[in-house]
């Protein structure tokens, strides 16, 4: 049975990467795709967005929606004061197992809890099961025609406080139109967009922080 292109992804790591070493496993991710085969990680021009936000919000508690195979779980964590955690949610079981492999071998699964479902019964959970009081930081990376819907479903539970930080990804390519009306209309959110470039292309993308103000 031919290996998936994740897979084929995972071996190139486990076969390069220093493991232990999460800017290593980022980078030579970075490495196979974009010189090998392109991959819908988020990649190292809007990582570096990514990485100076999470740095400002310094988060205790960070959800991540769209865990694909773990890089953004990885470069968020590596970047995580100690005690502190990143909750990551795949819907896709075969990424879920390659992403659970990749956080492992960079080391950084004492700080990631990796949970495998769809957003929308996961998000409802994190209170009781997960024992999470109110989200620092949210990166949404999943589909995105469900960027709004768990946006509204955060709030309904209760997960955002005064300054909690969400930062969405491909605001331009493929877009989420709606998600961008929703929090530049709401009075709830304080919105900054930073223009880049989808990952591994020469494709305009942006991302949008919106802080949530209570
Ligand atoms: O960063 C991304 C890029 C793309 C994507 C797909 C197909 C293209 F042609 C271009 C870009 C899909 C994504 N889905 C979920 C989370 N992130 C994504
Ligand atoms: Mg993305």
């Amino acid at each position: 049975m031919n290996q998936s292109k994740e897979q084929r992804i995972l071996n190139f790591v486990l076969q390069n990467a220093v493991r232990g070493d999460p800017c290593s496993v980022v980078d030579t991710i970075d490495k196979y795709c974009s010189q090998k085969e392109w991959a819908m990680n988020v990649g190292d021009e809007k990582g570096k967005i990514l990485d100076k936000t999470v740095q400002e919000a310094n988060p205790s508690v960070a959800l991540e929606l769209g865990t694909y195979c773990g890089y953004s779980a990885v470069r968020i964590s590596r970047l995580l004061k100690a005690g502190s955690r990143l909750l990551t949610v795949e819907f896709n079981p075969e990424f879920a197992a390659i992403a659970k492999q990749m956080i492992e071998f960079a080391g950084v699964q004492d700080k990631v809890k990796l949970l495998e479902g769809p957003s929308e019964e996961i998000i409802p959970q994190l209170k009781k099961k997960y024992e999470v009081d109110t989200l620092d930081f949210v990166f949404l990376d999943h589909w995105k025609d469900r960027y709004t819907p768990d946006t509204i479903l955060l709030q309904e539970c209760n997960l955002l406080r005064k300054g909690s930080v969400l930062l969405a990804d491909n605001i331009i390519f493929p877009g989420a139109p709606d998600f961008l009306n929703y929090v530049r209309k709401s009075p709830h959110f304080q919105c900054t967009n930073y223009p880049s470039h989808l990952e591994y292309m020469q494709v305009e993308d942006a991302m949008e922080k919106a802080v949530f103000l209570g």
